[in-house]
């Protein structure tokens, strides 16, 4: 069974076609959602989320339609919004969200621990850096343990180096069994995916292993790939 099946997915915002009958499937590991700004994205993992009106078609999501009841604690989101309280502490944050979705509040040191900052646990968010305070907004979307994560640009405005750390806890995150889905209009990011879903104009333009696509296109990098597929398609 797959992780997330979309089929024929058509979402209209503010009178506009956003997404235009999409079709994918997504499994386990690090899928990765690219395009440029704008290209319906967050509107695609909005859907999946079960958070977003659809005007036709059907997303299904570890079996059940999205946004049902039945999938609240199974699927973390992370939006590309910060919702975490910057007056409270990391642990605060954390045990009132739990506390939100109905879990204990063991929960929330778990989550700590696995983006690494059990060492910052009683640090006041504001004070955090960068990195560390988009390490809390995904420790939140981790409570409860989800099979599903879907992030929404989360690296956006951090520097190379915690880019890379960041890839490297969604690898681990991934290996633990949790099925991880990032969007990104980097497209340096591509080579960082276990699989790709390219996106342009919302539509999905390409789907598979980053190298496949490359080899696919005779292309050396994703982005080179990426600008064949829309020559290609003009
Ligand atoms: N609340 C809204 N009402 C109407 N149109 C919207 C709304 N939110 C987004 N849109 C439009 O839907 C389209 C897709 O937006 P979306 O946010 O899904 O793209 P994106 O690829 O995630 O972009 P970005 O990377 O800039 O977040 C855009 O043309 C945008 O203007």
């Amino acid at each position: 069974m797959s992780t997330v099946e979309v089929a024929g997915l058509r979402v209209v915002r503010g009178g506009r076609v956003v997404l235009d009958g999409l079709d994918l499937t997504i499994g386990p590991g690090v899928t990765g959602l690219l395009g440029p700004s704008g290209c319906g994205k967050s509107t695609l993992l909005r859907s999946i989320v079960g958070v977003q009106r659809v005007a036709g078609g059907t997303v299904t999501v570890l079996g059940a339609p999205a946004g049902s009841a039945a999938l609240r604690d199974r699927v973390g989101y992370q939006t590309q919004s910060s919702s975490v309280y910057d007056d409270l502490t990391v642990l605060e944050n954390l045990r009132f969200f739990a506390r939100v979705l109905g879990i204990g509040p063991a929960a929330a040191d778990e989550a700590a621990a696995s983006v690494d900052l059990g060492g910052h646990r009683d640090a006041v968010v504001g004070r955090l850096s960068g990195g560390q305070r988009s390490r809390v907004g995904l420790a939140v979307a981790l409570l409860g343990s989800p099979e599903l994560l879907v992030l929404d640009e989360p690296t956006v405005g951090l520097d190379p180096v915690l880019r890379r750390d960041l890839w490297a806890l969604f690898h681990r995150i991934a290996t633990a069994g949790t099925a991880v889905l990032v969007s990104s209009h980097v497209m340096d990011e591509a080579e960082r995916c276990d699989d790709l879903l390219l996106m342009r104009e919302g539509r999905i333009i390409a789907q598979g292993a980053p190298s496949a696509i490359k080899q696919r296109q005779g292309a050396p990098d994703i982005e080179t790939a990426f600008l064949a597929l829309v020559e290609g398609a003009e």
